[in-house]
């Protein structure tokens, strides 16, 4: 899978920001300011196909939990959009506040979201590995949707229920047959897209941004489980809660944001 080998031990706390990436003029994440998007009519619809099966565990890599899909084969795939080329689902994961008002990375017209879905995929037309695509300018594709408190989420409910067995940082458990589609809001046609990095270290350049304009809505309980979580290992003494995992907002260095909708 991708971000297992993706060991972060390397890097600080992700909460002191690095120094700006040296030559980073394409960071993430961004405020979308949505009157300044330009409508792209050559973009198409995206076409996810992921194939539960692949699905194989769920972890907490110390800034966020992850749920791992067996990227070996062309099983759980994504194309379409502004992309290119055709990626493989490697992980989701997301980002959220220690209360409802704030959590997401991303904005829209400086509004906030109470948390953030990130897909991961890479690109397997061009590379061989994860680790490879990560370093190159189309590697990765992450299709970022926003969380609301609203009404339960009953395809998220199975993953809720897992969070508890992976606590700390470093336990994983088995964790198969979720189908990630079900994360995605109804309508996946209306999106903006900007190229950008990743949000954490190595917060390598490396990624074609896909944000759905659709939230999907969570219950005010559902998102409690994740603040259950924790930053910290088992044998750490001062035992730390898993909030507030957001970067803060980097500049748009005159990138375009394109909408697929007008
Ligand atoms: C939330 O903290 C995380 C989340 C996931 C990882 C795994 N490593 S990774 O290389 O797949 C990614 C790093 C950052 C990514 S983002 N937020 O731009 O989609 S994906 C590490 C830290
Ligand atoms: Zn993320």
């Amino acid at each position: 899978a991708c971000s297992s080998k993706y060991v972060l031990s390397q890097v600080h706390p992700m909460w002191q920001e690095p120094l700006a990436v040296p030559g980073g003029d394409r960071q993430s994440p961004i405020d979308i300011v949505v009157r300044k998007s330009v409508f792209d009519p050559r973009l198409k619809p995206l076409t996810p196909q992921y194939d539960p099966r692949t699905c194989q565990q769920i972890w907490n890599n110390g800034y966020s939990f992850l749920v791992e899909y067996d990227d070996t084969t062309d099983k759980s795939t994504l194309k379409g959009g502004p992309l290119e080329d055709q990626f493989r689902l490697c992980q989701f994961h997301f980002h959220w506040g220690e209360n409802n008002s704030w959590g997401s990375e991303h904005t829209v017209d400086r509004r906030l979201y109470p948390a953030e879905l990130h897909l991961v995929h890479w690109n397997s037309d061009k590379y061989s590995l994860f680790e490879e695509a990560v370093m190159e300018e189309n590697g990765l594709a992450v299709i970022g949707v926003f969380l609301k408190i609203g009404k339960r989420h009953e395809g998220l409910q199975k993953l809720v229920d897992a969070l508890p067995a992976i606590r700390h940082k470093g336990s994983a458990v088995e964790f198969t047959k979720f189908d990630p589609a079900c994360l995605l809001p109804k309508n996946i046609d209306d999106y903006w897209t900007y190229a950008g990095s990743l949000t954490t270290p190595p917060l390598t350049e490396a990624v074609t941004w896909i944000v759905m304009k659709q939230h999907i809505e969570v219950s005010h309980d559902q998102l409690a489980v994740f603040r259950s979580l924790l930053f910290t290992s088992a044998e750490e003494e001062v035992q730390k809660s898993m909030v507030n995992n957001f970067r803060v907002q980097q500049p748009l260095k005159g990138r375009t944001v394109r909408s697929s909708f007008t």
